[in-house]
């Protein structure tokens, strides 16, 4: 985000200075910064929800989701089960995005959106996030697998995003939901 690269003040390093991370570090970076894209989408998800009759939760929509997770998953060899608990981590995310939104929006109207983006367009933005996010599960499950290594990383990885980003405790909270099982490929049924 433009705002907070131009706030973030470049170190000069040997006279050359020094761009700020434009990903976030590490092997679950390129993942991690999907996630993080996906939660802001949530943003705009909200928005588009606030003040209208539509609900933040949509029980036809997340059967949706999860329905092309599990397709494209077998499609790409990743492992169906472990694919939906992840998108359902996702979807959990948002919720918890929306609603802390909301209950900001109610209590500081003056801090709520004045444009209502289109909810539709959002969700072929998700839809198409929802690819690369399965790309991604699937060029990390080597590092994924190994426990120790994969919760360094994605340590790493989260807490660089969520400084990059300049995440609020909401957006760092909803991080942490949406990283749940990303070390847990084979998290036991029942967790949800
Ligand atoms: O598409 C929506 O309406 C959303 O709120 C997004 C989303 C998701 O994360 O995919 C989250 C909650 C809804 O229950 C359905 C889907």
């Amino acid at each position: 985000l433009p705002e907070a690269m131009a706030s973030a003040a470049p170190a000069a390093v040997g006279g050359v200075v020094a761009a700020p991370p434009s990903s976030s570090l590490g092997k679950l970076g390129p993942l991690t910064d999907l996630v993080i894209e996906r939660l802001l989408v949530s943003d705009d998800v909200a928005a588009s929800k606030f003040g209208t009759d539509s609900p933040i939760e949509d029980p036809a929509r997340e059967q949706q989701v999860l329905d092309q997770v599990r397709r494209q998953a077998e499609d790409l060899g990743v492992d169906g089960d472990a694919a939906v608990a992840f998108f359902r981590d996702q979807i959990t995310a948002s919720k918890v995005v929306q609603k802390g939104l909301f209950a900001r929006w109610t209590a500081h109207p003056e801090e709520a959106p004045t444009t209502r983006p289109d909810l539709a367009e959002i969700r072929r933005r998700l839809d198409r996030l929802t690819t690369e996010l399965l790309d991604s599960l699937k060029s990390t499950e080597h590092i994924r697998k190994k426990a120790v290594a994969c919760a360094t990383q994605l340590t790493l990885a989260t807490a660089s995003g969520a400084k990059r980003e300049r995440l609020d405790a909401l957006h760092r909270q909803a991080l942490e939901t949406a990283t749940d099982s990303v070390c847990n490929p084979a998290k036991p049924a029942g967790h949800n």
